[in-house]
């Protein structure tokens, strides 16, 4: 591999920034070295202490739903046109929290926990919205797989969904950029509206992992995503670093229009995922809409006290780990995170002995989905199921074991 620059020092740039503490430098340039020909399950890679997160990637399903108002708004408008803006409205207002909200946060991108299979995380929001309820399950360990529900019953409103990721890394650390040349994001979510039964397909954007030459990773998204109705709508996104049209990083169009008339778009969206967005009639190019994360704040999360905590539940089965973490203890993490994954593979050993699968506790692997199949064709997705370790549904039946105030009626 090439050095920056002439200097054998990876970790700095030609101006001398660098965000890796000095007794971090040497891991951070092996673990650069490692990841350079990298290729997969992006939970493998071993990354020195100070880039590590106290947080559990079955965590971040929460994501969707932290703006609680605009997730059920939808519900309440009666024009299917209007109502499918809404959808694309809610699902770009998230993008924020899903992928720049630990930068802000902790001040760079950080390698989360590895969900074990069966972690849970669940929690509810309360607030204008009414009661807003998650349950986020980890459902497949190799590979890692996440499956989520929310739903918020007063407006008949349910997200469901699963991802995994897939990832390679770009292998010239000689020149400035380093970074993931892809990491594609596989899974889907169905966003459904009980007063209309409607349904809408949303994909997940790919994006890829800048900034890491400095110790200070971030989360560009590339490409684009789709949300198809139900009722015969699509909208397209568009991803930039930086707008052609602003010059403004995190930029991204986004156009929504009637199934197969791209051409013909009945509203347009511009702005920055990271900051605000303009929703314009597309004929009159007048304003309808807009958001901004500065005045529309999120809404906390509840979670139950680790104490009353079921012992699959993220925070509290990491909760050892993640004190380690915080404390910079590399031993008591290692010894720590060695418990759970013998106790894991103990279970799996004894599993297998027995000729059974784990039960998760909310999800149900599917033969097919048929609502996926309906309206996947025309944006063109596919379910690849083999990279999933199967189709995940949640299971309303097995939700019965939700502990209250989560139990469904
Ligand atoms: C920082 C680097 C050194 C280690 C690699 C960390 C890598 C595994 C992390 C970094 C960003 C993570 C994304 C995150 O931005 C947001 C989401 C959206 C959420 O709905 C599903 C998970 C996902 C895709 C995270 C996956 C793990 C990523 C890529």
């Amino acid at each position: 591999m090439a050095s920056n620059g002439g200097s054998c020092d990876t970790t700095t740039t030609k101006n001398g920034a660098s965000a890796v503490p000095p007794q971090s430098k040497g891991s951070w340039t092996s673990f650069l070295k490692s990841i350079a020909s990298f290729n997969g399950d992006l939970s493998s890679i071993t990354a020195p202490p100070f880039i590590l997160s106290t947080t559990s990637l079955v965590e971040y399903s929460s994501y969707w739903a932290e703006h609680p108002s605009v997730f059920v708004a939808p519900a309440s408008e009666q024009d299917p046109a209007k109502r499918a803006m809404l959808v694309l409205k809610w699902f770009l207002s998230t993008l924020k929290q899903q992928y720049s909200s630990r930068n802000e946060k902790l001040g760079s991108e950080k390698k989360p926990l590895n969900p074990f299979l069966g972690e849970l995380f669940l929690g509810r929001w309360e607030d204008d919205a009414g009661t807003t309820q998650l349950v986020s399950e980890q459902v497949s360990h190799h590979p890692p797989v996440t499956g989520y529900c929310i739903w918020n019953r007063k407006y008949g409103i349910r997200l469901q969904g699963y991802n995994a990721q897939k990832a390679s890394f770009s292998n010239t650390i000689n020149v400035k950029v380093f970074s993931f040349r892809k990491c594609y994001q596989i899974g889907h979510a169905i966003f459904h509206i009980d007063a209309f039964s409607e349904d809408y397909l949303i994909t997940l954007p790919s994006l890829h992992i800048e900034g890491l030459i400095t110790g200070s990773p971030y989360v560009e998204l590339n490409k684009s995503s789709y949300i198809q109705s139900s009722s015969g709508y699509t909208a397209r996104i568009d991803y930039s670093g930086k707008g052609w049209l602003s010059g403004k990083k995190n930029s991204f169009t986004a156009s929504l229009y009637p199934e197969g008339r791209e051409k013909e778009p009945i509203y347009t969206i511009s702005g920055q995922w990271t900051g605000s967005f303009t929703i314009c009639d597309a004929k009159s190019k007048k304003v309808v809409d807009n958001f901004d994360p500065n005045v529309t704040k999120t809404t906390q999360l509840i979670v139950a006290p680790v104490e009353q905590q079921d012992e699959m539940e993220s925070r509290r089965a990491w909760q050892k780990v993640a004190q380690a973490i915080s404390k910079g203890d590399m031993d008591t993490t290692s010894y720590e995170k060695s418990i759970i994954e013998n106790q894991q593979r103990d279970m799996r050993k004894k599993e297998k002995d027995e000729g059974r699968e784990w039960e998760r506790r909310f999800f149900t692997r599917a033969e097919t989905h048929p609502v996926f199949d309906a309206l996947s064709k025309t944006i063109g997705e596919s379910i690849n199921d083999t990279s999933t370790n199967g189709i995940w549904m949640f299971d309303p039946e097995k939700a019965k074991n939700l502990r209250p105030p989560f139990r469904q009626q």
